[in-house]
């Protein structure tokens, strides 16, 4: 089947609506009122205080924009059940939306606490070494935001910047001052690298007692081990994580299902709902059918990197929607040419789950809130202060 391309997920499925014979609108009635009767998964609770185990981080670092021409590797637009298409035009329904801009604030606002009055006991202060090579825009951002986010918490900050035409040894010369350094706690190489860089031998030498972003292969060993505790797990999975407890969503005994298998977001994702004792299957881009998977699920992660892949139609009335994708579309109407969306179809998908994260202002703020979380761990972790 040829691969579609598309860059808004709505109108198609206004399209779909239209296809369905009209006796069927009438059963609408009764659809909605059995998703309104659906338990829902998760109460609004009292949020819980941090919890500063492990930390990973995104599915789509810096990906390219979805044009009509852009083929997509996977083929969204299968064949739509006329019953969750019914669903989908459930206008009336609406999942709760997870506020990860505010959740990520409220972590921010404990750790700040967290850190004065560790300064005050013990007089440490965390540090955070931030390694970026080349002009990426996105890079320089997201560095930035992390610089900004250690200031706002009390953290102390060290970046450096290196030309994209800068040597392999020259990053892991970086790499091990910072090591060395006792006024580093965590250590973190701004992905992706240039590509004449083995990405492999860098993140390979981030000592793990400061590997803070969680990439190195003995930490998420531990992670996919059972009765070992990885000394960091990566932030954007992590946050996910965060998100579901501090929103009171039962993981234990569920059907988890994550879309993509990287090793920074799908893969470990998928270790720490296994390890929350949830039933966990991993969907990628060689799965037949994977809305047939999907659907089982009553808790979904999207990690996959392809706007608007996950359609209404993929999921079961109820479930709850991380969407960890970042996908930047064209937009004439915006003033930067384009907006961002997530993997999931966000107009779609609001109409079946029960609940969701937006892009932006879902995960993407987790991943700095945990990645400052990890990094008070770790300091706390060394001077052997609880
Ligand atoms: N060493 C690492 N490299 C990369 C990681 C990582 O965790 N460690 N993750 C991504 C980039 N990233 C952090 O580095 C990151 C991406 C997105 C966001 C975020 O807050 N996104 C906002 C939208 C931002 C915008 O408007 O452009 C949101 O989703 O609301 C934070 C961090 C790849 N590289």
């Amino acid at each position: 089947m040829a691969s579609v391309k598309f860059t808004d997920c709505s109108s198609s499925t206004a399209a779909a609506a239209l296809l369905l014979p009209s006796s069927r609108y009438r059963v609408r009635h009764s659809v909605l009122h059995s998703l309104r009767s659906m338990p829902l998964q998760f109460a609004p609770v009292k949020p819980i205080l941090l919890r500063t185990t492990a930390t990973i981080s995104h599915a789509s670092a810096s990906p390219s924009i979805v044009t009509a021409t852009n083929p997509t590797a996977w083929s969204p637009h299968r064949k739509i059940s006329n019953h969750l298409l019914l669903s989908a035009m459930a206008a009336e329904t609406s999942a709760k939306i997870i506020d990860g801009k505010s959740i990520a604030k409220q972590i921010r606002d404990e750790i700040t606490v967290e850190i004065s009055r560790m300064k005050d006991t013990v007089d440490v202060v965390p540090g955070l070494a931030v390694i970026l090579v080349g002009d990426r825009k996105d890079s320089a951002t997201y560095v930035r935001n992390k610089k900004k986010a250690c200031e706002s918490v009390g953290i102390n900050s060290y970046e450096v910047h290196l030309p994209e035409d800068s040597t392999e040894q020259e990053v892991l010369n970086h790499i091990s001052g910072f090591n060395d350094d006792p006024s580093v706690h965590g250590i973190l190489v701004q992905l992706p690298l240039p590509s004449h860089m083995n990405e492999q031998n860098i993140l390979n030498s981030v000592c793990i007692e400061k590997d803070v972003d969680g990439f190195h292969p003995l930490n998420i060993g531990r992670l996919a081990m059972r009765g070992r505790e990885p000394l960091f797990v990566s932030c954007t999975p992590k946050g996910c994580i965060e998100l579901l407890h501090r929103y009171g969503v039962d993981i234990k005994g569920r059907r988890a299902v994550v879309i993509g298998r990287s090793n920074i977001v799908g893969t470990p994702a998928a270790l720490l709902l296994q390890r929350e004792d949830a039933t966990v299957s991993v969907v990628h881009s060689r799965t037949n059918n994977p809305e047939e998977i999907t659907r089982q699920a009553d808790i979904i992660i999207a990690a996959v990197g392809q706007a608007n892949m996950v359609r209404g139609s993929w999921i079961k009335p109820g479930a709850v929607v991380i969407d960890v994708g970042i996908n930047p579309v064209e937009d004439a109407k915006s003033a930067k040419g384009y907006r961002l969306v997530g993997d999931v179809c966000y107009e779609e998908a609001c109409k079946i789950a029960s609940a969701i994260t937006p892009v932006p202002g879902g995960v993407g703020p987790m991943t700095i809130a945990m990645l400052l979380s990890n990094t008070l761990s770790s300091a706390k972790r060394m001077h052997n202060y609880k």
